[in-house]
């Protein structure tokens, strides 16, 4: 890998810095100061010391002198928790240090974090968000535009994660107060009950025994997904709000790859580094694992880029008093901007002190990222952005978009090495043509610009093998070029028709020689409506036509067919389109005995993801357009996890806390982290020619599509719980022989790495659907038709395993419905699913059975079909 090159200077780190007990007027000298340090900004409590013992005290007073409320007769006080509540006066002056100034826009305000909005304890629920309520209003007066809210408790003795909901509510209406305030909830990235400790002063001690379970003293564990879940209600009961975000703490032992790619799907809009997560080197310096390194890379690639908060590790100069201990002034200096390496330590003579080590090895970091893949090149700015499908057919392409396709250094490639293949392999063959002189029949349908007709003429010259050669094309303005193409690049060698490929009537050939041959004459015997044929005029840049052919009458020509037929009309779910509809319509024109489409066949392929920004995005559009959530939307899908997944890790990074795998030094390349492979399934295929196209009837005025509906039905494992939001949807081709294209995140690196033509398709679902631990996901699918358009339906239901025998131990993977559990590019997976056919025939897994514990509605974009 190497490292960013200028013109692609990557994404730029913003850094902040946090001190857990900072207590100080934030000023514009101060800001300045955060600024020459090289921090961009500073996280800054909005209220003071001052003002946590009023609350306590106000408290603790109301408690001495709590009285049982007197119950009426029929039990209404029984309903109300508060029945004289306690109020938090408004803030005074010394309950703040904040003010508005110009040093707002680069704060972070960080609300208490003492209170507790999960208390069991209705008092101390209420008095917390009294406080929350207060501070978000005054922050918002300052003009304070991102605020840090402390995490939820989610452990009160014997009760777990009981009060989340109560910080949910408390949240929301947070969001409303603070129009204009992003919120980031800060969050450990795994549920561990140890780091969850009450200090000094904190509200959750506080709460009543009445409110608890008595302890029963079995200890808690650790639960991987447990602030997951905790995030997934917040975010659902503010709807997936849009300035509703995460802080993530980035924990001193990185969890699973698993839980990694879980938070990399949500919206991580801060990253903190805690001063305890830096290991040191041997001079030392504050570095961080290869582990965290990696994952860093990662989150730094998410269209958003987080941004990094360090966090307790060390004043910044001239703000607060610098704490040295002996070793740190004998430290080395840093050259430059450069974190230095061991060597280039051990080399300066001149010593310096780096009050900001931690700052500057971050900075350093921002300098190693590796280059970026031509994939996220290319798709900068377009991560997670929602896109309609083209519909080539009835809509004509502008030149741009073609321009875009053209870029792909891989598609037309591999088009060239396929035609050169197929026209060897029909010379090796010996196969007869059909054309009068031998030459092999080639068209191009749906040439656009005509880069598969340049490929065509390239294969054609490596193979040895002459072409007749014929290019289809019904964007009448694209026609324009292939017109010019024809003239200035291709020397007269193609045959230009302007058709629909379906009305085309195919190539036509002089049967005898001896007449005088010219391409007007063909232009005026094809008779197509609306069709055209190009024909230079003699002696005007047409060598190898119009003035070399021998003259002959029109008579003399009749339609042949075409030997090798080549196209591109792939959509994201290879046939979305309507590319087996067009093939379809010159199906009868191929050679019947030799006849070869480039493709030879196409496959869509799918697996249920975790997405919730385009969840959000898609309920967002909603609100204009009815229709948005039964769209599928072509996106290049970033922050988004797998719900289906192998359980290794394709890329485990063993140096995860591990002092042998160190870095200190500027020199030591870092690679992105790599999550677990999905468990992508075939959904349906195409192949080309089609041999089995039924019969038309011919009383009927329309063509009978219903050869091309497709259904399925497929279960996925799904190790851990999530949020289904919708389908990630992929395709792979073969487009002759060994030859193939694919998007298909399992396949795509070992068949058409670096191939940037198409991004995946989603399909949302309107409501996301909870997926249990070791639960399981079926996806029933159909491709349906009416003869006049092509569109989608999709439905997904969700089942847990539940245990009818006491001392049943866990299945290594879900039982299976009527659904399928098939990918042809996953050997293990293979196995196990016919492992799992076997269950199916045997009709059970002794101890569990399958309970639905979700279905979403059936989903159609008939709305937005595409018209054939
Ligand atoms: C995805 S573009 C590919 C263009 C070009 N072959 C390439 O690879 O850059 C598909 C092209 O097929 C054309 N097309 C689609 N359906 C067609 C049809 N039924 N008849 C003729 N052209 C068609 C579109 O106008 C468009 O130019």
């Amino acid at each position: 890998m190497e490292n960013y090159a200028s013109d692609d200077p990557g994404p730029a780190f913003l850094i902040g810095h946090h001190e857990s007990n900072r207590s100080m007027a934030v000023t514009t000298d101060t800001i300045f100061k955060v600024h020459e340090s090289n921090y961009d900004m500073l996280t800054v409590p909005i209220t003071t010391p001052h003002f946590h013992s009023r609350v306590l005290g106000l408290l603790s007073s109301y408690l001495s002198n709590l009285q049982s409320p007197t119950y009426d007769p029929i039990g209404t006080m029984g309903t109300s928790q508060n029945t004289r509540p306690l109020v938090v006066p408004a803030l005074s002056k010394l309950d703040t240090h904040l003010t508005p100034n110009d040093a707002t826009s680069q704060i972070v305000g960080v609300i208490s974090s003492w209170i507790d909005l999960c208390s069991p304890d209705p008092l101390i629920a209420d008095l917390s968000r009294q406080v929350l309520l207060l501070e978000v209003a005054y922050a918002a007066f300052c003009g304070i535009g991102y605020i840090l809210v402390p995490s939820p408790k989610l452990h009160h003795g014997d009760l777990h994660s009981e009060g989340v909901v109560y910080y949910a509510r408390a949240i929301q209406d947070a969001i409303n107060l603070g129009p204009y305030i992003q919120f980031h909830i800060w969050l450990q990235m795994t549920d561990s009950p140890e780091l969850e400790v009450d200090t000094m002063g904190d509200l959750a001690p506080l709460a009543r025994a009445e409110y608890l379970l008595p302890e029963e003293g079995a200890s808690p564990k650790l639960d991987l997904f447990g602030t997951w879940d905790a995030w997934d209600l917040i975010r659902k009961t503010c709807k997936y709000h849009t300035r509703l975000l995460v802080a993530l703490v980035m924990p001193k032992q990185l969890p699973p790859l698993t839980v990694q790619s879980r938070w990399h799907s949500e919206p991580v809009h801060l990253l903190t580094i805690d001063g305890s997560c830096f290991l040191k080197n041997q001079k030392g310096y504050p570095v961080l694992s290869k582990a965290h390194q990696s994952l860093i890379v990662k989150m730094m690639r998410l269209r958003t880029v987080p941004w990094i908060i360090l966090c307790d590790v060390g004043s910044i100069p001239g703000i607060e008093d610098v704490e040295m201990d002996e070793d740190e002034e004998n430290k080395s200096p840093l050259s430059g901007s450069e974190y230095p390496s061991l060597s280039q330590v051990a080399g300066s003579a001149k010593k310096h002190f780096d009050p900001t080590p931690h700052l500057s090895y971050i900075r350093n970091l921002q300098q190693r990222q590796p280059a970026r893949t031509p994939i996220e090149r290319f798709g900068v700015g377009y991560q997670d952005y929602l896109q309609a499908p083209l519909q080539p057919l009835t809509v004509n392409l502008e030149s741009i978009t073609y321009e875009v396709f053209e870029k792909d250094p891989i598609k037309y490639e591999w088009y060239e090495r396929a035609i050169t293949k197929a026209l060897r392999d029909w010379a090796d063959q010996k196969k007869p043509t059909s054309h009068p002189d031998g030459k092999v029949v080639l068209a191009v349908v749906g040439a656009g610009r005509g880069p598969l007709v340049t490929r065509a003429l390239k294969a054609s010259e490596e193979a040895g093998v002459e072409l007749d050669l014929w290019v289809v094309e019904k964007n009448e303005n694209a026609f324009v070029l292939l017109q010019r193409h024809n003239e200035t690049t291709w020397g007269g060698k193609a045959t230009l028709v302007k058709s629909d490929m379906r009305s085309w009537k195919g190539p036509r050939v002089r049967r005898q020689s001896g007449g005088k041959a010219n391409q007007d004459h063909v232009g005026e015997s094809l008779g197509i409506e609306d069709s055209l044929l190009y024909a230079p005029k003699k002696g005007e840049n047409d060598p190898g036509r119009a003035s070399d052919l021998p003259e002959q009458n029109t008579t003399d020509l009749s339609y042949t067919h075409v030997d090798i037929v080549v196209s591109e009309l792939l959509g994201s779910f290879a046939d979305n389109e309507l590319s087996p509809e067009c093939l379809d319509g010159i199906n009868d024109l191929i050679n019947p005995v030799h006849g070869i489409s480039i493709p030879a066949s196409y496959s869509a392929h799918f697996t249920p993801v975790s997405a919730p920004k385009l969840h959000s995005d898609v309920m967002n559009q909603t609100v204009s357009n009815p229709a948005a959530p039964e769209t599928p939307y072509v996106v290049m899908l970033h922050a988004i996890d797998f719900l289906s997944s192998h359980e290794t890790p394709v890329n485990p990074d063993p140096g995860n806390h591990n002092p042998a795998n160190r870095s200190s030094g500027s020199s030591v390349p870092i690679t992105a982290t790599e999550f677990q492979t999905p468990f992508v399934q075939t959904a349906w295929s195409f192949s080309h020619p089609n041999r089995n196209i039924p019969d038309q009837t011919p009383s009927s005025s329309t063509i009978s599509n219903s050869h091309n509906v497709r259904q399925t039905r497929l279960s996925f494992p799904a190790q851990n719980r999530g949020a289904c939001h919708g389908l990630a949807g992929y395709f792979e081709t073969v487009l002759y022989g060994d030859v193939e294209l694919s998007t298909n995140p399992v396949t795509m690196e070992e068949k058409s790495a670096s191939m940037i033509s198409w991004f995946p398709i989603y399909f949302p679902l309107k409501t996301p659907l909870n997926v249990p631990d070791n639960g399981e996901i079926v996806v029933t699918m159909y491709r349906q038709t009416d003869d006049r358009k092509v569109w989608y339906e999709w439905m997904v239901e969700v089942f847990a395993l539940e245990s009818t025998s006491a001392a049943g131990s866990k299945p290594a993977a879900p039982m299976m419905s009527g659904a399928q559990s098939i990918s042809p590019s996953v050997e293990s997976l293979k196995i196990k699913d016919n492992d799992q056919r076997n269950q199916r025939r045997l009709g059970s897994t002794a101890g569990y059975r399958r309970v639905r514990v979700g279905i979403s509605d059936l989903h159609s974009s008939i709305k937005d079909g595409c018209l054939m």
